[in-house]
């Protein structure tokens, strides 16, 4: 079956900061955006990339993309005002039937072996998502009080959340919630059990400055 991945780099990276959009950073000289393009080009070379970026920094990204020599195959959707409506731009590109995974654009740390039991997975239970263990205590906070509660209960949830490309679509049909932080909250909202495999724990989510130390770091240790 057809395999798709949205890229979704369509966010305003405010907990980042700074002039340049942070999935345009380089992390050992390479922005961080074509390292993610390139973990699913080397996961399989014949997956159909949907990259989801802002319409105004598409000129730039071409730019980028000449400098560096970029030349892999993807086509290319605008950004929304949030996340649910970046995915959901993405997604009128993609032909059923398929497989659809969603990945963050800046997370570009993401194995291949998860990459590949995501889909895998998701031929059968058509709802998958990666995830860790919490390797920390956890508090739940109520105004001035807070308890400790059973971190073994806890998933840290990452990506790519890779559907059944026409349930996926079904489920970007219902209108926006805040409660849709990512793709799996927006098709549990219509009733659909998702399944969790184990992910990789180098796949961080680069959101502060802070992370494009430990991105640093990352890359003088993985060989992903
Ligand atoms: N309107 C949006 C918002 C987010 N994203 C993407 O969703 C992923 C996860 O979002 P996050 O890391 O929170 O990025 P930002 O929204 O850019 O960060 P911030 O909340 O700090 O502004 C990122 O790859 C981001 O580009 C998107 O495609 N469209
Ligand atoms: C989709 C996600 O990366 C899963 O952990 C996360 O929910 C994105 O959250 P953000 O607040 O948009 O960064």
């Amino acid at each position: 079956m057809t395999q798709y991945v949205l890229i979704v780099a369509g966010g305003k990276g405010i907990r980042m900061g700074g002039d340049i959009p942070k999935q345009f950073l380089p992390i050992g000289g390479v922005p961080v955006l074509m390292r993610t393009m390139d973990a699913f080009y080397a996961y399989n070379q014949d997956i159909q990339i949907i990259l989801v970026l802002p319409h105004d920094q598409q000129a730039f990204w071409q730019d980028l993309c000449r400098k560096h020599h970029f030349e892999r195959p993807y086509r290319i959707a605008d950004g929304g005002e949030t996340r649910f409506h970046s995915v959901k731009n993405g997604l009128a590109l993609v032909e059923t039937p398929a497989l659809v995974g969603v990945h963050d654009g800046v997370r570009p740390f993401v194995s291949s072996d998860v990459i590949r039991r995501c889909y895998a997975e998701a031929s059968q239970k058509h709802a998958v998502v990666p995830c860790v263990n919490v390797v920390e205590t956890l508090r739940h906070v109520q105004e001035e009080r807070s308890v400790t509660v059973p971190r073994d209960e806890y998933r840290l949830v990452q990506t790519p959340q890779v559907f059944d490309a026409t349930l996926l679509k079904k489920a970007y049909e219902q209108p926006y919630s805040p409660q849709f932080t990512d793709d799996a909250s927006v098709v549990e909202s219509m009733g659909m059990v998702v399944s969790l495999i184990e992910g990789n724990r180098e796949n961080i989510k680069i959101t502060t400055p802070f992370d494009l130390k430990i991105a640093s770091a990352l890359l003088e240790e993985c060989s992903i």
